[in-house]
């Protein structure tokens, strides 16, 4: 098998990046940093071949046929220890941490699961920054800011542990086969390290009806007296909406009700 008759399989959320500026923009916007890259889902390797000018790369990949190809592609690097290849499902491999030293992740992820890589990502304490493609709509909900209509729980995750933002808007054009929607490059650096269950947990009930007031979702979970008490106290009205509140009141709510 050659690049060139490869099919790309939906199964795996196989969209090629074929747009060479793309790809120069996404290294450009690569964090300076002393880490390991980590990629996931190097597909053909268009990505990894400019990854390993600059980076040492870890690199995974489900797919086994395009496991094999990206080994005799790479071969040199692989040789010479600038790629390493884990064929596999990411998901399977990871455990706390996904490798055992510092890493930015650099990828265009596959879309079926990219949002359950970047969750893992930013509770992994090796993981230093993130740097990657995802459907737009998505990256728009990680790097939203308070009073935003998409301001969610992923936005509060991601700013409890640093600072998002986009980078570039992709379109379909860019890719083969093309994806039905528009993708963004977005970057996240993370500068602490956090991961607590029950703080997400508030977050699911905060925004469980988002177009809801945020008295209304949390007294389906929380004593409602207490709830007027801490509200009183953080300056909060009671109409407040879920989106409206910063990621500091939420930490402030979280110390007084849980
Ligand atoms: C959107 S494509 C990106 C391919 C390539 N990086 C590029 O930019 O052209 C996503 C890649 O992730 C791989 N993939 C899908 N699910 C995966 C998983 N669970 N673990 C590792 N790789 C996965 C796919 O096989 C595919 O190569």
């Amino acid at each position: 098998m050659n690049k060139n008759s490869v099919v790309a399989k939906k199964k795996f959320g196989q969209n090629f990046l074929k747009d060479e500026a793309v790809l120069r923009k996404i290294i450009e916007a690569m964090p300076k940093s002393d880490n390991k890259v980590v990629e996931i889902g190097p597909g053909l390797g268009d990505l990894t071949k400019y990854l390993v000018d600059v980076k040492s790369v870890e690199a995974f990949e489900v797919d086994t046929d395009l496991c094999k190809l990206l080994q005799s592609t790479f071969k040199e690097e692989i040789a010479t220890k600038r790629l390493h290849i884990n064929c596999g499902d990411v998901l399977q491999a990871w455990q706390s941490s996904l490798i055992d030293e510092p890493y930015d992740l650099v990828a265009n992820l596959p879309y079926y699961i990219a949002t359950n890589i970047i969750l893992k990502a930013l509770a992994d304490p090796m993981c230093k920054n993130i740097l990657v493609m995802v459907q737009l709509e998505v990256a728009e909900k990680f790097c939203a800011h308070e009073g935003e209509k998409v301001f969610g729980s992923l936005s509060v995750i991601t700013q409890s542990v640093g600072e998002a933002h986009i980078v570039m808007q992709v379109p379909p054009t860019a890719f083969e086969p093309p994806p039905k929607i528009d993708s963004a490059v977005f970057l996240i650096r993370k500068n602490a390290d956090r991961s607590d269950e029950d703080f997400e947990g508030l977050l699911r009930v905060a925004f469980k009806q988002p177009r809801k007031t945020l008295m209304k979702n949390l007294s389906a979970n929380y004593e409602k007296s207490i709830l007027q008490e801490v509200f009183n106290e953080l300056s909060l009205a009671l109409t407040i909406r879920p989106h409206q509140v910063s990621t500091q009141d939420y930490h402030q709510l979280y110390k007084k009700i849980i």
